[in-house]
């Protein structure tokens, strides 16, 4: 099975609800959709938003990146020489880890064909069913109120709840939250950066000493800002996860070495796809360290296969943040991984068992 062209498309989804972080306000799904042809008439699917506010990637450099550095290196190539092929991507250019992140993902998917299985079966097995939290945005403390209960109306046990706007409200947000739904959904915050370190051990201690239990807080300081994680990590008694700080395999092993932050949000188009997502997840789970599957504003193609991953590495990813379907307003994709609110199902369809996307908009490379 060899690589024999790439076509590129838009896809757009409108959002239930506009999605409102301490970073950016956006009310659609609106990604880079990778296919990756073959000789033999296989389809790989790949997806990358542009979510610049935290990879730096556009839509225009994603389809840039791909076109004129990854895809001319594996125009020809064969499938069944994946690492060599991961390899290429990964060396193709600095950064860019969404544009890698597509096409590793349409070229796991092509791999996990040629042996007719579904892609969690070629990475190892597991139990093909996972569950996903909802993501609750940052909004008046009522709105959210509002939000949360409808969500866990909806059957979620677990919400993301979005702060680091205000302290002073974040505080407020988090005990009203919490206050509504107790003992029907676990709690995590994810600041997005929002807070500095003495703000974030300030909010977090003020809602311990409420008595509120969050399961974790995600990201409370600046991205590049690992003393102030380790500064939080230290000072707190609630787990605090890094997401926009680490990327990589390479930041992963700092992070752990720094004893900066307790668990680690993997999120394929920081990782730059599966290969580096699997390393990262063997490196935690050496050393004991739990991580999060994560996703951007994705639709049911790249949080398939980010579903794919966690059902395979469920050893060391515990926790599932892959809601970006169920805050759309439709699936786009048939076929595959079922999005059903909550309960994320695989099927045995090969490779990500995508047999058509709905809406598709051609452009040209
Ligand atoms: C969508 C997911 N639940 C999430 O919150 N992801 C990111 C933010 C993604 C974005 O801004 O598109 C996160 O910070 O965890
Ligand atoms: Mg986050």
């Amino acid at each position: 099975m060899k690589i024999t062209r790439i076509e590129f498309a838009m896809l757009r989804v409108p959002l239930k609800t506009p999605f409102k972080t301490a970073l950016r306000t956006v009310d659609k799904v609106e990604d880079v959709i990778v296919k990756l042809h073959t000789d033999t008439g296989h389809v790989g699917y790949g997806e990358a938003p542009a979510t610049a506010v935290i990879t730096g990637d556009t839509h225009g450099s994603i389809i840039d990146a791909i076109s004129h550095y990854i895809a001319p290196r594996l125009i020809g190539q064969e499938i069944a020489d994946l690492n060599r092929l991961t390899r290429l991507v990964q060396t193709s250019m600095e950064r860019n880890t969404s544009a890698k992140a597509a096409v590793e993902i349409a070229l796991y998917d092509l791999f996990a064909q040629s042996f007719d299985a579904p892609l969690y079966r070629v990475l190892g097995g597991g139990d093909p069913v996972i569950t996903t939290d909802i993501t609750i945005s940052v909004d008046t403390i009522d709105k959210m109120v509002a939000d949360s209960l409808a969500a866990v109306d909806r059957g979620f046990d677990s919400l993301k709840i979005k702060v680091g706007k205000e302290i002073g409200v974040d505080i407020e947000r988090a005990k009203a939250i919490y206050a509504a739904v107790e003992n029907r959904a676990l709690l995590r915050l994810d600041a997005n950066q929002g807070w500095s370190a003495k703000q974030a051990v300030h909010a977090i201690s003020a809602m311990e000493d409420a008595g509120i239990i969050l399961e974790l807080v995600e990201q409370p300081v600046k991205a590049a800002d690992l003393e102030g994680m380790r500064y939080v990590t230290e000072r707190v008694r609630t787990p605090i996860m890094a997401d926009e700080s680490v990327f990589g395999p390479a930041q992963v092993i700092d992070l752990i070495r720094m004893h900066a932050a307790d668990i680690v949000n993997i999120k394929l188009m920081k990782t730059g796809g599966i290969s580096n997502a699997i390393r990262i997840a063997d490196i935690a789970a050496l050393h004991g360290i739990e991580c999060m599957i994560g996703c951007m504003l994705e639709s049911s193609i790249s949080v398939a296969a980010a579903a794919h991953l966690a059902v395979a590495k469920s050893d060391a990813i515990t926790k599932v943040d892959l809601d970006g379907p169920s805050l759309s307003q439709f699936n786009p994709v048939d076929g595959g991984v079922i999005f059903n609110e909550s309960e994320i199902s695989i099927t045995d369809a090969p490779g990500l068992g995508i047999k058509s996307i709905r809406g598709l908009e051609p452009i040209a490379a």
